[in-house]
């Protein structure tokens, strides 16, 4: 049965409290409740009474309002607790329950401390909040009051310091936190702070607990008391390491940019005029134009009269598309002076993507131009003269033959060579050489049209082009200019010079498949001017062509007979005519070509000299005459000299004297027993030296005969420096002899001076017994001719020599 309570023993605090009772069965069922419990929860008694509490207890906290209750049963202290009621309008209480067991029966006091909850949920979420935000920015609060002296930090500035949330440090501990080269400045700072008020917000170096050296931003302020007097510093302290080493990485950045030798410039690509906003000193440099002066200025103040549009254009096209670009551009400085701009242009994205800049980097790059263009035209001009060089030429010979082609145009080309310049830079230096070879260029340029072009093509040798000819026959007049202009007199140090030139000319109407064939049309033109005689012009031909196939192909042939020892030497007498005895013989050569019959040295001798194959073939034949020599001196005829044919090429070569000596040796033959019959050609390019070389070849022992004598320019005056034994008279003046007193009157002479000279004489090209009958009785003394014999193989001479025909004599 359950106890009831009578009315009468209810009291008037039980009625009139404001805090809430109610007395429970220990079943946890209503038995009692005051008015306060009635009109909070809107439940009249009547409707609790006899009902469980947790009627009006949210659900959430009915196992606890069971586990208290079954407390109080079994007989243990229950202390205040808090559980959420709920009204009949639903609305929620914080009740803080304070029960006890009496006679039976719970006695409940209750007291609302929905206000102090929400306050305590609103601290609570706010301290949640504080420690969120303390944890993301790494940030932490502290405090000082002055009358402590002590510091109060955060459990967030504990964290950052390395020591566990809860430690309070003393001053002294917070300070040695801080680096050696931090800590006057925060000691400064928290005084200056203390003693008048002033707040500080810097960044220090701390070295935490666990050893971690990292950067902090503290901020300290002042609390003033009504007075103004400092009674509190408080603050933060924020861990910066990572936006430090961000700050440092960007002043790394900025300082790399600023100290670049390149230019920078960034552009704001949110703007239609794309204005600059930064430039670094590079920029400032190379253009002239500070910093103050471009910022919010579009680019193109940077263009002028000779920039390229097609590269305005490019830098246009990649802008507008977004993307990377590289020009060079030709750009202006302030003071007005162009450069070269070798620029690369980059957008510049955010993170969703967005162009928001563009930056260029910008190199001056007129030197390296500068140099380039020196470079191209060093590789296209001549040095000397400043002529475009054959590299040019051959440029400017296909681009006249396309106007020659595409204008129905004429072309001219033109072969100079100066004619005798060699001696003339032999004899008085390359210093004189080089002023003509200027002059001459000069004088060239200044005798064709400026759209002609004027080349050097080598040593003394010049070509001209002429693309724009309406009549083939106008090239006359230019090549007589030339001639007469070439030909008159170059004034040099007081001195006068002269000098002619031969001239070759090719035409062509531009459609020659090669056009620098034409070059070698006119060389060969050239070529036949020098034969002609010098200080002339001469035209290609087709028949000029084909003579040239000719050579080609005998030059072909002759380096096949070099290797393949083709040659055979062939010997002709010499006679003495008083004894009618056979004192010599010289040694000629000839070529039994197997598809061509003989080929006579006359065809051969001259192409060998002009391609250097003479040298093979005349230690071919220097060999072999002296070999033979030594074999004929040894059959007991006889003395029987070796004439033996030398070139002028082979004569020059450095070792000729040697080749001779090596010659000797291995053929045994005593040297007086070689003649070697030499050309003036031998004097033409350097005397002095020829005649040292005959010299010594003379102190061998080895006889000289001047050959051909008479036919070349026979100075008299180096006669007397040769140091030769014998002058062979040449044969053309032998022919007319009889009939023809000039050539008789010069036989004359020749014999006299040679007479007193005390030089032998031998007269070539004795064909009649006439002429051999008129020479004797003109005191000459040596012949050599057809009359006597001809030329003839080794094995038919023997004979001869054995049995030697009988000479008429007068
Ligand atoms: N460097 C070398 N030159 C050589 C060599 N062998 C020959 N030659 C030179 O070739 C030219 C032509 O020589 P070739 O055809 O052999 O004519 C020689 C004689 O056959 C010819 N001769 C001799 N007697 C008469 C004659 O009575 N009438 C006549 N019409 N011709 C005759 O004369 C040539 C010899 O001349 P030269 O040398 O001046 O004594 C010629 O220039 C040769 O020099 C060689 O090995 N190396």
């Amino acid at each position: 049965m359950t106890p009831s309570i009578p009315h009468g023993q209810l009291d008037q605090f039980f009625l009139l409290s404001h805090d809430l009772f109610c007395c429970l069965d220990l079943k946890g069922q209503v038995l009692q409740v005051n008015p306060a419990f009635e009109s909070l929860l809107g439940y009249p008694a009547r409707e609790l009474l006899g009902k469980s509490a947790g009627k009006v207890i949210d659900q959430r906290d009915h196992a606890l309002i069971e586990a208290k209750l079954a407390c109080l049963v079994a007989g243990e202290k229950v202390a205040p607790f808090e559980v959420r009621a709920r009204s009949t309008s639903k609305a929620l209480h914080w009740l803080e329950i304070d029960p006890s067991l009496s006679e039976g029966m719970v006695y409940v006091v209750a007291r609302v401390v929905t206000k102090r909850k929400h306050v305590e949920d609103q601290l609570r979420r706010t301290q949640q909040l504080f420690r969120i935000v303390g944890e993301t920015a790494l940030i932490g609060g502290w405090y000082v009051d002055m009358d402590e002296g002590r510091p109060t930090w955060s459990d967030e500035v504990c964290l950052i310091h390395g020591v566990e949330p809860g430690f309070q440090p003393t001053f002294e501990d917070a300070v040695g936190f801080y680096t050696a080269a931090s800590q006057p400045r925060i000691k400064a700072r928290f005084a200056a702070c203390c003693e008048r008020g002033v707040d500080f917000d810097e960044a220090f170096e701390i070295v935490t607990r666990d050893h971690r050296p990292i950067w902090v931003r503290v901020i300290g302020k002042a609390v003033h008391d009504s007075e103004g007097n400092v009674i509190r510093v408080q603050g933060s302290t924020q861990d910066i390491t990572a936006s430090k080493a961000t700050e440092r990485q960007l002043q790394l950045l900025e300082r790399s940019v600023e100290s670049s030798t390149n230019g920078i410039l960034i552009v704001d690509a949110g703007s239609a005029d794309l204005p600059i906003v930064y430039v670094n000193t590079a920029f400032e440099r190379i253009t002239g134009y500070n910093r103050q002066e471009v910022k919010g200025r579009n680019c193109r103040f940077l263009q002028g009269e000779e920039t390229d549009p097609n590269a305005v254009k490019q830098l246009r096209k990649a802008i507008a598309a977004q993307t990377e670009v590289h020009v060079v551009i030709r750009n202006y400085r302030r003071s007005g002076a162009p450069f070269w701009n070798d620029l690369y242009i980059s957008p510049v994205r955010d993170e969703s993507g967005q162009v928001t800049h563009f930056i260029g980097v910008q190199n001056d790059i007129s030197e390296q131009r500068e140099y380039q263009a020196q470079l191209a035209y060093n590789a296209n001009h001549d040095a000397l003269t400043g002529l475009p060089n054959r590299a040019l030429l051959t440029q400017r010979l296909e681009h006249g033959c396309l106007v020659a082609r595409r204008y129905r145009r004429h072309m001219a080309v033109m072969f100079i060579d100066l004619d005798e310049f060699k001696p003339i830079n032999d004899t008085l230096g390359h210093e004189v050489g080089d002023f003509i070879l200027v002059e001459v260029a000069k004088r060239l340029e200044e005798e064709v049209r400026p759209w002609d072009t004027v080349a050097r093509f080598g040593g003394d040798e010049f070509v001209v082009l002429l693309p724009d000819l309406a009549d083939p026959n106008d090239v006359i007049q230019v090549v007589e200019r030339i001639l007469t202009r070439l030909a008159t007199p170059y004034w040099h140090q007081g001195g006068e010079l002269r000098i002619t030139a031969s001239i070759g000319v090719a035409m062509s109407d531009g459609t020659v498949s090669d056009p620098p064939q034409l070059i070698q049309q006119a060389d060969l033109a050239m070529f036949k001017a020098k034969r002609r005689g010098r200080n002339t012009c001469q035209w290609y031909t087709e028949d000029l062509n084909r003579k040239v196939s000719e050579r080609v192909s005998l030059r072909n042939a002759l380096q096949h007979a070099i290797e393949q020892q083709q040659f055979e030497l062939h010997f002709q007498p010499q006679m003495h005519g008083p004894s009618g005895r056979v004192v010599g013989v010289e040694a000629l050569i000839r070529w039994p070509h197997p598809e061509r019959g003989f080929i006579p040295p006359g065809d051969f001798i001259g192409l060998a000299e002009d391609t250097g194959q003479i040298i093979p073939i005349s230690d071919w034949v220097l060999d072999t005459a002296c070999r033979v020599a030594k074999q004929l001196n040894e059959l007991g005829l006889g003395r029987i000299t070796m004439a033996v044919n030398v070139s002028p090429m082979h004569f020059q070569r450095p070792g000729f004297l040697e080749t001779i000596e090596r010659v000797l040796e291995e053929s045994g033959l005593a040297p007086d027993l070689l003649e070697l019959e030499l050309t003036e050609g031998v004097l033409m390019d350097s005397a002095e030296q020829a005649i040292q070389t005959l010299q010594r070849i003379r102190q061998l022992g080895v006889h000289i005969a001047l050959d051909d004598f008479g036919t070349g320019f026979s100075s008299l005056s180096y006669l007397k420096h040769l140091p030769i034994n014998r002058i062979k008279i040449d044969r053309s003046f032998v022919r007319d002899v009889i009939t023809d007193h000039y050539d008789a009157a010069i036989i004359d002479g020749v014999v006299a001076m040679a007479g007193k000279m005390g030089l032998e004489v031998l007269v070539e090209g004795v064909e009649t017994a006439e002429q051999f009958a008129y020479l004797t009785k003109r005191h000459c003394d040596y012949f050599q001719g057809y009359y006597f014999a001809r030329p003839m193989p080794l094995k038919a001479l023997l004979a001869f020599l054995v049995a030697p025909p009988a000479l008429m004599t007068p």
